[in-house]
């Protein structure tokens, strides 16, 4: 692991255009280094911030980005449920990504079989990699500590073979989900999670500063061979004790 960084912003607002920084500078360094560059994207409030920022980001070029979903929930795209909706509408018919460069679920299939689909997609975008190393990971994390659709004391936690497994007991609706598991997760080059609002505040301290008993999903979080990083606001940040970063807006991460 390449360490973990915690740093936190005043507010979302802060934190806003240092994401887009982080997403548009990593991409740069990925195109310039290996000719693409690999995005894994969660939902949540995770949609409507990285859609706004980067669509700020003056003659933003997509061209050589792939993106997948850290999870998706198996439902229509015109359903609100929908991740790749969500983005589609927000980001992806705003940008000039090819359409063939989006990994999405094939929501017509049932759960397992969505899974197995969406697995052999990622397998043929990484076709040098046992496990898909993606550039660039960036997560959410609940208020009950689930990352992806990874949740505490799930089986799917200790899943070691497959790169995506179906969810059909989600215990946040919609039920039906397909998520990377922790072997993709932790070969990323980077994991970012982005993380704000009070409600965040117990969780986070016991995933950042750890707790008694199996830590949660989002602590699992752990790239072998990249960096975690934390992005976090004030009220997020509210019960931690440990020592952080505290930046601003133009910060460069
Ligand atoms: O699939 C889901 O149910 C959500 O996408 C979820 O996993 C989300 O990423 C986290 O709950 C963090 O969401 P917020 O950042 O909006 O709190």
């Amino acid at each position: 692991m390449a360490g973990r960084r915690v740093v936190v912003f005043p507010t979302s607002v802060e934190l806003g255009p240092v994401l887009a920084h982080l997403v548009t500078s990593r991409a740069e360094q990925a195109v310039n280094s290996r000719g693409r560059f690999t995005l894994g994207l969660s939902g949540g409030s995770l949609v409507t911030m990285l859609a706004k920022e980067l669509l700020a980001v003056p003659g933003l070029d997509c061209s050589k980005w792939v993106v997948g979903f850290c999870d998706e929930r198996v439902v229509p795209f015109d359903n609100p449920d929908s991740t790749y909706g969500l983005y589609k509408s927000h980001l992806f018919s705003k940008i000039n990504i090819p359409d063939d460069a989006i990994l999405a679920i094939d929501f017509s299939l049932g759960v397992s079989e969505c899974a197995e689909d969406y697995s052999g997609k990622l397998r043929k975008a990484f076709p040098d990699d046992d496990i898909p190393v993606f550039d660039l990971l960036l997560l959410g994390m609940g208020p009950d500590g689930h990352t992806c659709s990874l949740f505490p004391e799930h089986p799917l936690l200790e899943e070691s073979q497959k790169i995506v497994a179906p969810i059909s007991d989600s215990p946040k609706p919609p039920p039906e989900r397909v998520t990377m598991t922790f072997p993709v997760v932790n070969a990323a080059r980077c994991a970012t999670f982005v993380s704000t609002g009070g409600s965040k505040a117990p969780v986070l301290k016991e995933v950042l500063e750890g707790r008694e008993g199996p830590p949660f999903p989002a602590a699992r979080v752990h790239p072998t061979n990249g960096e975690l990083l934390w992005l976090i606001d004030e009220p997020a940040a509210a019960a931690l004790t440990m020592k952080v970063e505290r930046l601003g807006s133009g910060a460069k991460l």
